[in-house]
């Protein structure tokens, strides 16, 4: 593969990043993709308070790859000023100088000074973490998890790992890198949706913490925030042991569910009790992202710091769709983006555009009785025929399409406004409550196209609810996809759809020179938007989100959210084209690795792969015990 020979910038280096001016401090370290570099930026972050940022430099082959970075940006912005994930500040993109059609791509983010969870697990080797230090950890990581999974749709990370926790200046565990992201993956329906699942599966999880059902997809299980649930249980065991708990059984091991506690270090029964309750084969006997906060607050002897968002979201009988999603809305952004900025230039959810919400009906709403802390098995739907469903599809040929869902014929028989928004509010309380959609299989796949929606002739006039009505029945209404068309086409056709970048005249000092900082804005918004590329007077093609106004703002959130419920399908789209990581050196003019595309998985067999043999990933400076490394499997072995 070829590999651009681009060097590490210099200290002083000075760059423009969106609408910040950067200037490099400090070459901090490489990651499979990226450059990290420590930062002045100029106007401070006001999240942070601070002007001193992270910047991640890379390079991206082509637009299909750029797109797969923008789904990160995305999901980071949706995230931005959650506490407990690493805070994104600005990202610009341009086309890279090697005049090779890639694309250079500057993220700047929340500087996390104390590194790596893993470094300091590392400091740790003689003197093991203690179990309330281990609770405090676990806690803040997953708050940061539960900030993906009140999106709606829930956003999936698929990569949490201790690799993936970064340490802030004032000591706070914060979640980070998320190019693995997507939302809820629905079961193949045929051989060739199986092979693109598994080589999803494959290129964007890492082997120790991938769940039984992302290994054995045969069991018909969902794919969903259940998975991350087990990536925290093997997280949390490897925050007590490190190590975990399958390292020796490999994927065999996983799929028996079975492991041990070693005798050192000694941990409560509680906590050996909780990461036992965690790791159930069956995701829907595993707790949600609230149920295991709640029992890790009852651990630690403090209130739990969220609200658990399938109480908020039980809809009584009196909510309309408007209230549906104003009281889960708030109540997450609340509770989960307690520490949030207001203010800030760029918001951090669409939720927060919504109309002043309800909070007398959502703080009254009745509460659950949890008498039982986990979830109710009887209630996940999902997988109720799904292990014959997957078995005829995948009989059937790669072309066939599965027959229209329950809710498709329910619209196309009632061509009634009312009909279709109690059908939608149905799902939406199904979907909470049994953690599914109670849909048939084609469903599960959001498409992307926008205007497919039948909502628009529900709520004319109402372009709020509008959008909030399409991320609902996005799910479920598929009447213009075209059914004849062949899968993989259907599956690969379009990229992500809107545009996070819009083009910009930005001038970007590439000569690696020192000098010296003037913060000074040489932006220039030229108006060109939809990911034309224009040419700045540098000659140097730019792309950068653009601030306009407060309404213009909105739009661009409300269709970034509605992009996100495309992101299952997006998921399958972009990661078939792109990304597969290989290692970097490290040290000064390292060639950064290109993110590059994906050979095309040709093996279709649906047996689980031999158990990957355990790889350790970054043997960064200080030196770290193999022991405590994970690395991401990478297609190309
Ligand atoms: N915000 C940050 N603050 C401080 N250090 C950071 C930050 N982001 C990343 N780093 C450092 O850079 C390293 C690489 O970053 P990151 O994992 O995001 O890159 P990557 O190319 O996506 O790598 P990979 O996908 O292989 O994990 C991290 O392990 C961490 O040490």
């Amino acid at each position: 593969m070829n590999q651009p020979q681009i060097g590490t910038y210099n200290v002083g280096t000075r760059l423009t990043v969106g609408s910040h001016q950067v200037e490099i401090i400090k070459y901090l370290t490489s990651g499979g993709f990226a450059q990290v570099y420590s930062v002045l930026i100029s106007p401070p972050d006001p999240h942070t308070n601070t002007n001193v940022a992270c910047l991640k430099r890379v390079i991206v082959p082509d637009k299909p790859s750029l797109n797969t970075l923008r789904a990160e940006v995305d999901a980071m912005r949706l995230l931005k000023n959650n506490r407990y994930v690493v805070s994104y500040i600005d990202s610009h993109a341009a086309k890279a100088i090697l005049q090779n059609g890639s694309y250079e791509v500057f993220v700047l983010m929340e500087y996390c000074e104390r590194g790596g969870l893993i470094d300091f697990m590392n400091t740790r080797l003689q003197n093991r973490l203690h179990e309330f230090e281990i609770l405090q950890i676990i806690s803040q990581v997953t708050q940061g998890v539960a900030a993906m999974h009140a999106l709606q749709p829930p956003l999936i990370h698929r990569d949490i790992k201790i690799e993936n926790v970064l340490i802030s200046t004032n000591n706070e565990y914060k979640l980070c890198d998320f190019g693995s992201v997507c939302g809820i993956i629905r079961l193949p329906r045929n051989s060739q949706e199986l092979s693109y699942v598994q080589q999803d599966i494959l290129k964007n999880t890492t082997a120790q913490y991938r769940s039984p059902e992302m290994i054995d997809i045969f069991r018909g299980l969902p794919i969903d925030e259940k998975s991350d649930i087990w990536a925290l249980g093997i997280f949390l065991y490897k925050l007590c042991y490190y190590t975990t708990p399958f390292e020796k059984g490999g994927e065999p091991a996983i799929l028996s569910g079975k492991f041990e506690f070693p005798l050192y270090p000694n941990y409560s029964e509680q906590l050996k009790s909780l990461i036992r309750d965690i790791l159930v084969q069956n995701p829907c006997h595993r707790p949600s992202v609230f149920q295991l906060l709640k029992r890790i607050s009852i651990m630690q002897n403090v209130p739990c710091p969220i609200n658990d968002i399938q109480t908020v979201q039980a809809p009584s009988s009196h909510l309309n769709l408007t209230e549906l999603h104003q009281l889960s809305a708030t109540q997450n952004i609340q509770s989960l983006n307690s520490h949030l900025v207001m203010g800030n230039s760029i918001p951090t959810t669409a939720f927060q555009f919504s109309t002043p919400v309800n909070m007398a009906t959502a703080q009254t709403l009745p509460i659950k009785e949890e008498s039982n802390i986990f979830y109710d098995p009887t209630s996940c739907n999902f997988a109720k025929d799904s292990q014959s469903r997957l078995n005829n599809a995948l009989s059937r040929s790669p072309f066939e399409l599965e027959a229209v869902s329950d809710l498709n014929n329910v619209k196309d028989e009632a061509n009634s406004t009312t009909r279709l928004k109690q059908t939608i509010v149905s799902e939406a309380h199904n979907f909470r409550q049994n953690n599914s959609l109670n849909l048939s299989l084609p469903n599960m796949i959001p498409h992307n196209d926008d205007s497919s929606s039948s909502s628009d002739e529900s709520y004319p006039g109402d372009t709020d609810e509008l959008k909030k009505t399409q991320s609902l029945s996005s799910y479920s209404t598929r009447s213009n996809t075209k059914r004849d068309q062949p899968v993989e086409e259907y599956l690969t056709s379009s990229s992500l759809p809107g545009s996070s970048f819009t083009a910009v005249h930005t001038k970007v000092n590439l000569d690696h020179k020192s000098s010296s900082f003037k913060p000074t804005s040489t932006n220039t918004v030229d108006g060109l938007k939809n990911n034309t590329l224009s040419l700045s007077k540098n000659n140097l093609p730019a792309y950068d989100y653009v601030g306009g106004s407060k309404q213009d703002l909105k739009n661009s959130i409300q269709q970034r959210m509605l992009e996100k419920l495309n992101s299952s399908e997006e998921s399958f789209n972009a990661r078939k084209i792109s990304n597969v990581k290989e290692g970097g050196q490290e040290g000064t003019n390292i060639p950064i690795i290109l993110k590059s595309k994906a050979s095309t998985l040709k093996d279709k067999k649906i047996k689980p792969t031999p158990p990957p043999k355990p790889l350790h990933l970054k043997p960064k400076p200080p030196p770290k015990p193999l022991f405590l490394a994970g690395q991401k499997l990478s297609l190309e072995k």
